[in-house]
């Protein structure tokens, strides 16, 4: 581990490092932040979890000139969530200098985004449509910005966002220094590298396994049918503190977050049809703990970083090996240990493999529970309840009435009473999941087409290659496609 003071930073940005409780830096971080100190291109890829925000942030922060009051640094993010969350952690970098960073995505009203446009921020974070939006509407000037991050960037061409990027890169003088960030870096960002960068040096933090040591990995093998049985028993036996539960498509998590929630679970899900309010309420609700699973689609959840997500669930086995990674990187962040378990169908058993072979690293097979293992894990759940409560030594009013009642039954009898009350049996109300097919042996489209086969995130309607611009008579952008589910995550 390598300190800060090491790297070059500010001393003002240490101090803003340490009220954050960052001790020492991460890989990634100790690796690219010299580098990017001195204006270098980058692509950065490194596990999940570890820092990747912070490694393009201080930098960008430390290379503002705070004598200028026009923006500086553009970060582009696939989703809003993760741009808001992206500008939230730049905020914290950039307190001791004071920096102003700005949020702009889509979903939220524009002319509110317009006037606080004015107020002159440094660093804007933002996803694709809506800065493009504020290009052609000329109310966003990029000609003074020296610093360019494109974070997820490999989702950011899966999304067809490519098109998008180029124009905006393309309002952004040449000189600017152009950085690429993400936990995967499959070979068609190669030549978003060529086209957009100058010379990038790659940085990858030498480790075995894409995925991070720190998270248990398994895979449980069950019929559709049994699936969601089989979920449930898991959320009773793990009891997880917070997780995520992976479905395949946004009609799949409605479905997924209904049943759950018919069942007793604390449950929510979160895609892009959702209306901008309920994606953030919801995420809200998730953090503070008032519900403890969320159901989520892979791009919703891309780049989230949620403290206290302990499980991770795969209910659908993702669609490429990539997503893979990024799911289950939503547990074991900053350190922290994570359990990632993923379902599968008996016939994608060899999908299985093709995973694995991209992570380097075997899942380990574990059974589904059966109903009374499920049962002796909410019994456990009680009785770690019961002794909390006993250590808490608050109980002289409950005396009387225990001593009563052990007059009449022996203490045995009571407590099997008070745990078969307390303990949450297994619930069998009949819920609604529409099934879904297997995932095939073999990838059986290219890796980068993948329009509307992740619940319809795809960029429906939007070219490919190169760059066409999209706009109608009045000159601004044509948002008829963007009607359609494939942008509505922007
Ligand atoms: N040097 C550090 N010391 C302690 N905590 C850190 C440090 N750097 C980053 N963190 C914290 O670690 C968590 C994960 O960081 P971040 O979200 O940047 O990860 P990431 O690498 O971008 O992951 P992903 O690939 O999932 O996007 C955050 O809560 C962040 O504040
Ligand atoms: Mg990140």
């Amino acid at each position: 581990m390598t300190k800060f003071q090491d790297l070059g930073i500010s001393a003002e940005t240490m101090k803003s490092l340490k009220r954050m409780g960052f001790e020492e830096s991460t890989p990634i971080q100790a690796e690219t932040i010299p580098l990017s100190l001195e204006n270098k291109d980058l692509i950065g890829q490194a596990q999940t979890g570890t820092g990747k925000t912070a490694a393009f942030g201080i930098p960008m922060i430390d290379k503002i000139d705070y004598e200028k009051n026009v923006i500086q640094g553009i970060v582009v993010a696939p989703t809003r969530e993760l741009a808001i969350q992206v500008s939230e952690e730049l905020y914290k970098i950039g307190f001791g200098k004071k920096t102003r960073v700005l949020s702009i995505y889509g979903g939220q009203d524009i002319n509110r985004q317009i006037r606080a446009l004015k107020n002159n921020p440094h660093i804007i974070v933002g996803t694709p449509g809506r800065l493009l939006d504020h290009i052609n509407r000329k109310t966003l000037r990029l000609d003074h910005v020296h610093t360019a991050i494109l974070d997820e960037a490999d989702e950011m061409l899966n999304m067809g966002f490519i098109d998008d990027i180029e124009s905006i890169l393309a309002s952004i003088p040449k000189e600017r220094q152009t950085l690429l960030f993400s936990a995967t870096m499959p070979a068609p960002i190669q030549r978003m590298a060529e086209r957009f960068m100058r010379d990038p040096q790659v940085i990858r933090v030498k480790t075995k396994e894409v995925t991070v040591p720190l998270i248990e990995q398994f895979y449980v093998e069950v019929q559709e049918k049994s699936k969601f049985d089989v979920l449930t028993r898991f959320l009773d036996i793990q009891s997880p503190e917070l997780s995520i539960v992976f479905g395949r498509t946004k009609r799949r998590v409605d479905e997924l977050s209904e049943a759950l929630t018919l069942r007793g679970y604390m449950a929510e899900g979160i895609h892009g049809d959702l209306s901008q309010a309920k994606r953030m309420s919801v995420l809200r609700k998730f953090k503070e703990g008032s519900i403890d699973v969320l159901v989520a689609t892979d791009v919703a959840a891309r780049g989230l970083d949620i403290s206290g997500v302990t499980h991770v669930y795969n209910f659908d086995i993702p669609q490429d090996p990539e997503s893979y990674v990024h799911r289950i990187g939503r547990t074991g962040r900053a350190g922290k240990e994570g359990v990632a378990m993923t379902f599968i169908n008996p016939r994608e058993k060899s999908y299985l493999k093709i995973v694995e072979k991209t992570t380097k690293r075997k899942m380990e097979r574990m059974e589904a529970p059966t109903l009374d293992e499920a049962l002796e894990g909410q019994q456990k759940v009680v009785v770690e309840r019961i002794e909390q409560t006993i250590e808490s030594n608050q109980l002289q009013f409950y005396k009387q009435t225990a001593e009563d009642l052990l007059q009449k039954h022996d203490s045995s009898t009571v407590v099997q009473a008070l745990l078969k009350m307390m303990t949450k049996e297994p619930d069998t109300t009949p819920v609604k999941l529409t099934e879904e097919k297997p995932m095939p042996a073999k990838r059986d489209r290219k890796p980068y087409d993948r329009n509307n086969s992740r619940g319809g995130y795809g960029q429906k309607g939007r070219s490919k290659g190169t760059y066409k611009p999209r706009q109608n008579q009045t000159g601004k952008r044509n948002h008829s496609s963007s009607k359609s589910n494939s942008s509505s995550f922007r």
